[in-house]
């Protein structure tokens, strides 16, 4: 997707260029910095001990990858630094000034990270992370739950546990039924890289009969004609998401309604999700003044229940999430709940415009983030998985299973997200099944 510059300044907008910033690889090894955003950056769940923290061992601090004001400096040379221990630099405080910090009922800390939205640091445990690591992999990718590579390749049932005991099974890629001119996604030519989003789209909210409306003009996502067949471990690398629940479609962004029920959401998930909603004190997130006082959050700790969902897979190098506003469900302020696994990332979180500047939010495994009212609308993506940052609790164990040995192989290379949200409010009635 081509980044779009605003016409009337002939510049990027403020979300577009910290995109840009974190995105950049120009020079292999040299990381963006992190610094030229320090006053606004967000890392909740850094431990006290620079030497304890991966995005800091990582290197990501190192002043050797500054000034980045000039990207097209010419006096860094990497070959410099090859087998010399680069200076890692130190790490420098970060505000936390403009964080309200707010008491959970479960006795832990949340932080509003911008309106509407809850960044709750270290919310998963150790163990935690590597069960929901395991039900990613292992029980997510599972059918019926469509997953990203499911258009374009003839896909075993069992994908996982081929990545376990027999990764060089190979896959072959599916065939075109019908000439590439008849189809609605002929402009794809590979599998999707990134996810496909919409730049230009409005803030608008839509509702259920326009998402019917909008489901019957799908005529069906058709395969890309230039796949080759891959062996299961190196087309596992390529999966960027499986859906859960209610089934997103991408290219109407819409959800598939033709369904009486949406596939059953994995239980101990929705669980979680349920739990940590009923913890915040909903009154003291919507305080008197913020606009989104009557988004409806009084019965939240009680109704709250995803029904859809999506997790994401990133490799680490490779992909990232560009901006945007989910904004397909029913109820546009029921909170997302969104869970982070494996390799930290930089989230840009802004506003309802793409003029004003976000925070870049370092993600790390088990932080919990929730947007709701308001910060339902506002624009967010991922623009890098931080290199080098994979938590020590992922290497791998003797006493691992099996399964948990290919969900960690898994990890050592990527960030999995997983989020959840509502579609339809509670005693919502679809008018057409009445
Ligand atoms: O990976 C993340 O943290 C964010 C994912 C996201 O925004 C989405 O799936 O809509
Ligand atoms: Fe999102």
């Amino acid at each position: 997707m081509p980044s779009v510059p605003d016409v009337t300044t002939n510049q990027f907008t403020a979300f577009r260029q910290a995109e840009k910033h974190f995105k950049n690889r120009a020079v292999k090894d040299k990381y963006p910095s992190l610094r030229k955003y320090q006053e606004s950056l967000v890392d909740l769940s850094r431990p006290e001990q620079q030497e304890d923290d991966v995005v800091w061992k990582a290197g990501w601090w190192s002043p050797d990858h500054e000034p980045d004001a000039c990207p097209n400096r010419t006096d860094w040379k990497p070959w410099l630094f090859k087998g010399k221990e680069k200076d890692k630099g130190t790490r420098p405080d970060l505000p936390t000034s403009d964080l309200k910090p707010i008491q959970l009922n479960d006795g832990r800390t949340g932080w509003i990270v911008a309106p509407g939205c809850i960044l709750i640091p270290r919310f998963l445990s150790c163990s935690e992370q590597l069960h929901f690591l395991h039900s990613s992999l292992a029980e997510y990718t599972l059918p019926p739950n469509p997953l990203s590579l499911s258009t374009h390749y003839d896909l075993p049932s069992n994908l996982f546990e081929l990545y376990t005991h027999d990764p060089d099974t190979v896959v072959q890629p599916k065939h075109r039924t019908f000439p590439a001119s008849q189809t609605r996604s002929s402009a794809t030519s590979d599998v999707p890289k990134s996810r496909t989003l919409i730049e230009t789209e409005p803030a608008s909210i839509i509702g259920y009969d326009e998402i019917v409306a909008r489901n019957k003009t799908w005529t069906g996502d058709a395969p890309s004609d230039k796949l080759k067949e891959k062996t299961v471990d190196q087309l596992i690398l390529e999966l960027r998401w499986a859906n859960l629940g209610w089934v997103y479609q991408w290219s109407t962004k819409s959800y598939d309604f033709s369904r009486e029920e949406p596939i059953p959401f994995p239980p101990e998930l929705a669980a979680v999700c349920h739990q940590v909603v009923a913890s915040v004190p909903w009154h003291r997130v919507f305080s008197e003044g913020d606009d989104s006082y009557a988004c409806g959050w009084e019965n939240w700790a009680e109704d709250y229940a995803p029904d859809t969902g999506i997790v994401n897979f990133y490799q680490a190098r490779k992909d990232t999430l560009m901006g945007h506003v989910d904004r397909s469900e029913l109820d546009p302020a029921r909170p997302l709940v969104s869970l982070s696994l494996g390799y930290s990332a930089i989230l840009l979180l802004g506003s309802a415009s793409r003029h004003d500047p976000p925070k870049p939010i370092i993600m790390r495994s088990g932080d919990c983030l929730i947007m709701s009212g308001s910060g339902r609308q506002a624009y967010h993506g991922v623009p890098r998985i931080l290199e080098g940052t994979l938590p020590s609790h992922f290497a791998m164990q003797d006493r691992d299973s099996e399964t948990m040995k290919a969900a960690k192989r898994f990890i050592s290379s990527a960030r999995i997200n997983i989020n959840a949200r509502q579609v339809f409010p509670p005693g919502f009635v679809r008018p057409d099944r009445e």
